[in-house]
């Protein structure tokens, strides 16, 4: 099996896959698993959609910046992706360089767009002077400078993990850059085959839904039909449709699993309501936090009811005719 991540090795995304082999369920065998860096969560996905890999670990959201719209939209736009997995990685960063340099010398700084984004401050308190460059990835960052001629990589400084200096051979300048201690990022294994993972009792389910157009309390109602089944939410987040001003999508992480009645009924109802409805995975929850559940929001009481139903509807006689 080919598994695709955001490469080169030590990318914070390549963590995330390597997380996904230990724990008490691993998604698979590391021993049977050939790992596939590739430069974009774009171009892998395209290889995923091919058949050229079998899986994809992509960042979803971020702490302190929130939804990654790159994997979102990816995710928002076709319906033969699903997830089967999710990790959460600490993040921290550290300023590395070829050799020991005085910060005031740096001109040019390269990193991944979400590793800029936070250590923003850090960089203008410390190097305002330094221009910005963007790399493919924050071990992409480390490792073009590791390579490029003495010349080149002269005034040069990558931010990346400790774990991506260290093994690019860089000199760590600063340690722990990062504007926001303790920040994480979570990141999805996705799949193109449409198998979901049985139900642990500690589950999440994605969706992406289109509410109908100008309808007002569009959003509310689709909401209360998650309250009604007592289902909550995790995540919330819109993103435009992309074909009109106005249009978005809502990709929605529920507690819960496809196979709790609940969240089978509260997925019923948004099917009835919205034009369109992308189940995306139901799948355990990296923290193994088990959702409570009310009584009356059960399987049994679910069941129950729908018996009751049954058993009603056995009573009504046949149309004369
Ligand atoms: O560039 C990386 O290492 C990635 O995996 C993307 C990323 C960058 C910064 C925070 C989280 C993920």
């Amino acid at each position: 099996m080919r598994y695709g991540f955001l490469g080169p090795e030590t990318t914070f995304t390549h963590q995330a896959l390597l997380q996904a082999f230990e724990g008490p369920t691993p998604v698979a065998d590391p021993a049977e698993v050939t790992m596939v860096p590739f430069s974009s969560v774009a171009t892998a996905t395209t290889d995923l959609l091919a058949g050229d890999i079998d899986a994809l670990m992509a960042p979803i959201e971020n702490s302190v910046e929130g939804g990654v719209s790159g994997t979102l939209d990816v995710l928002a736009a076709t319906d033969s992706i699903t997830i089967v997995a999710e990790q959460v990685v600490l993040i921290s960063f550290v300023l590395a360089a070829r050799e020991p340099i005085a910060l005031e010398e740096l001109t040019t700084i390269s990193s991944h767009p979400h590793a800029q984004a936070q250590v923003q401050g850090w960089l203008r308190t410390h190097v305002p002077a330094a221009r910005v460059a963007t790399s493919s990835s924050t071990a992409a960052a480390a490792r073009d400078l590791a390579e490029a001629a003495p010349e080149q990589a002269r005034g040069r400084a990558a931010v990346c993990s400790r774990l991506a200096a260290e093994h690019f051979g860089l000199e760590i300048l600063a340690d722990g850059i990062e504007d926001t201690a303790g920040a994480q990022t979570r990141f999805v294994l996705v799949t193109r085959e449409g198998r979901i993972p049985a139900r642990t009792g500690a589950d999440k389910t994605t969706i992406v839904v289109q509410l109908p157009h100008n309808r007002s309390g569009a959003l509310l109602e689709a909401l209360e039909m998650l309250s009604a089944n007592g289902v909550n939410m995790s995540r919330i987040e819109s993103r435009p449709i992309g074909d009109f001003l106005g249009r978005y999508s809502f990709s929605i992480d529920l507690e819960g699993h496809l196979e709790d009645r609940r969240v089978a009924a509260a997925l019923r109802s948004l099917h009835r309501m919205c034009p369109v409805v992308h189940y995306l995975g139901s799948y355990p929850r990296v923290d193994g936090e088990r959702t409570e559940v009310r009584e009356d929001f059960a399987d049994e009481t679910y069941d129950e009811a729908h018996e009751w139903l049954e058993r009603l509807s056995g009573m009504i006689a046949a149309p004369r005719g």
